[in-house]
């Protein structure tokens, strides 16, 4: 084992909704040491920086694809340059589409890094309500969850007769790995951050991990030989809308129901900015897959925000679907509620 001083890293993943970003932010509210943050979001327009509600040099965004195939370089980098800052942790939120396999063996395989960095594990946040459907439709959830060595369920308080069900399902499914349920986020960040991790299949950070890597990979995503993750061939699109003038929040929640509704199993994540014609205040609305989120007022609100960013992240909806919908979104941004999807 080395004595050399390592920063601990922690890789937080889950499929996209599944609460990451809620954990998150309640570390950094109630971490009691500087913890720096890498945030790799899907979408060109990185949103969650701001929903951190911390927008400083300890939390840095890398927009606009995935760490586990287009952004591995620049992850190296970005990793680098936190790592300057000299915190006491560094936590990575991947996108909710990652597969973690090609992203810890950049991490192992890179030898500046893996002597200043210590694995400490990979953390899943689960969405109670929806991880069983997504593991059957998503292949993305199982590779998460076979690298998981600790689950933090989320949304326990809007499906509590759920919980029990989905520990006994990952029991079955994942078996072993650690399990706790966060209150709206909020969990034992002791249980979370300190334990070291890889415990269940490796004997010590790096150097373990990389044994693991590289044994046999299962599920239905797995990786090219060379640790490529192919998104490709489970090809999801982004779609970034900006506006420049305030929106009608109601309008825009209401559209997204609709669209929700109609076109939710493909409509993979939704998440507006969104600057309120009438107050003037900040608001985020999102949704996952077909569960929409309750409008969320930002207090630290981007100064720079005078309309509304949106982005929409799908798979597999038909070339002829795509141009309707955006254009009923344009139309729910401009103040159309219910805004006609018909070509
Ligand atoms: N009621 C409730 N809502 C939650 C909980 N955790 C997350 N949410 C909500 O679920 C939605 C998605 O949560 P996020 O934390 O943004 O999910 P994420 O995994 O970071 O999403 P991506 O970064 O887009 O992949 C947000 O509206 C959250 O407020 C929870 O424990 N309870």
């Amino acid at each position: 084992m080395s004595s050399k001083k390592t920063t601990p890293l922690h890789v937080l993943t889950g499929f996209l909704g599944s609460g990451k970003t809620t954990i998150l932010r309640a570390l950094l509210a109630d971490a009691l040491e500087p913890v720096a943050v890498l945030v790799n979001e899907v979408g060109e327009l990185g949103l969650d920086h701001h929903l951190l509600e911390r927008v400083d040099e300890d939390v840095l965004l890398l927009p606009g694809g995935c760490v586990c195939c287009e952004l591995r370089g620049d992850l190296l980098v970005a990793l680098d340059r936190l790592l300057e800052r000299r915190p006491a942790r560094v936590v990575l939120e991947t996108t909710g589409l990652t597969d973690p396999a090609p992203l810890l063996h950049a991490i192992a395989a890179d030898a500046g890094l893996a002597a200043r960095v210590e694995l400490r594990g990979v953390i899943v946040a689960v969405d109670c309500e929806r991880i069983e459907e997504l593991a059957r439709e998503q292949p993305e959830v199982r590779r998460q969850l076979d690298f998981a060595d600790r689950v933090v369920l989320s949304k326990v308080d809007l499906a509590p007769q759920r919980a029990q069900g989905v520990r006994a399902w990952l029991e079955r499914e994942v078996p072993g790995r650690e399990v706790r349920a966060a209150d709206r986020g909020r969990l034992d960040w002791h249980w979370l951050l300190d334990r070291p991790g890889f415990g269940l299949r490796a004997s010590s950070s790096v150097e373990g991990a990389r044994g693991w890597l590289w044994g046999p990979l299962a599920g239905p995503a797995a990786s090219s030989g060379d640790g490529r993750a192919d998104h490709g061939s489970i090809g999801y699109t982004t779609h970034s809308i900006r506006v420049d003038d305030a929106v009608e929040i109601e309008a825009v929640q209401l559209w997204l129901r609709l669209v929700t509704q109609l076109d939710g199993p493909r409509l993979l994540r939704i998440k507006a900015l969104a600057r309120c014609r009438a107050s003037g205040a900040t608001y985020v609305l999102q949704s996952a897959g077909a569960s929409v989120s309750p409008p969320q007022r930002l207090d630290l609100a981007p100064p720079d925000l005078a309309g509304a960013e949106v982005v929409v992240i799908e798979r597999g909806m038909p070339e002829g679907s795509i141009e309707p919908l955006l254009r009923s979104l344009h139309e729910a941004l401009a103040g159309h509620a219910g805004a006609d999807r018909s070509p």
